[in-house]
């Protein structure tokens, strides 16, 4: 796997309407590393994960996984080829046990890794729980549990911590953390929240209106003049 990355995009495109919500965004994040995707509402970083995973189709660029071209890949079949993904808003289905949705998400899984998964995310003591009964931020862990089913390879997170508290997210960060270090686990995470941002990820990339604005280190972001007028403020 010389010289490829786990996940790449070039030059990416995806319109819609009059105007590009991706605009010719390349970006390349290598094995193992946890890549922080950030910027303003309406800046195009859910569009980019649904681009990378196939939810939404590419106007034009490629998506490559180990250097494979994906780009004609279902959702499902990059699921297969060990890439899964998370949404913004919880995915779970409110009437199903925890163990009956990671259950259903296994079916499909050459490695139906339920037990473990549950074990992982601290989800064991509730696997009887119907997902309405269960809190919030352990409905949040459900839907990190779900994208872990079949221990994929490349992980996006579209918001993870999102309604969580500050000691959650930090709970779910440093988890996140630890577990794609353990199963080498590349991870691209969307997240409103800088505190886990800066704490977890390796690189971050940086999107304005469709366009990267800047790539570096957490400290290399933190202290760019242009990221903190467009979007950090005094939030770093
Ligand atoms: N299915 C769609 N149809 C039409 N426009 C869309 C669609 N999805 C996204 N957009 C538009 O594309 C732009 C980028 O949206 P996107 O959700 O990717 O941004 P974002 O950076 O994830 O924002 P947020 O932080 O608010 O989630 C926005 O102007 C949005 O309204």
């Amino acid at each position: 796997m010389n010289g490829t990355y786990a996940i790449e995009g070039t030059a990416l495109t995806r319109p819609y309407g009059g105007f590009f919500a991706v605009n010719k965004v390349d970006i390349a994040v290598p094995h193992g590393e946890i890549r922080g995707l950030i910027g303003p509402n309406g800046a195009g970083k859910s569009t980019l994960i649904d681009v990378l995973s196939g939810r939404a189709a590419v106007w034009s660029g490629q998506v490559r996984m180990d250097g494979r071209d994906i780009g004609a890949m279902s959702v499902q079949e990059r699921r297969r080829h060990g890439m899964a993904r998370s949404f913004q808003k919880t995915n779970i289905f409110p009437e199903l046990s925890v163990r009956e949705q990671l259950d259903l998400a296994a079916r499909q899984a050459e490695k139906p890794n339920v037990e473990e998964v549950m074990d992982e995310l601290g989800l064991s003591g509730l696997a009887d729980a119907k997902a309405r009964d269960i809190a919030y931020g352990e409905q949040r862990r459900l839907d990190l549990a779900l994208a872990l089913i079949g221990r994929p390879r490349v992980l996006l997170l579209d918001e993870p911590a999102a309604g969580l508290s500050m000691r959650e997210s930090l709970n779910l960060a440093t988890l996140l953390r630890d577990l794609a270090q353990r199963w080498r686990v590349t991870v691209l995470i969307v997240e409103h929240d800088m505190e886990v941002v800066f704490s977890i990820c390796d690189r971050i990339t940086v999107l304005q209106l469709g366009r990267i604005l800047a790539e570096g280190t957490p400290d290399e972001i933190r202290r760019s003049a242009d990221v903190v007028t467009a979007y950090l403020g005094s939030a770093a």
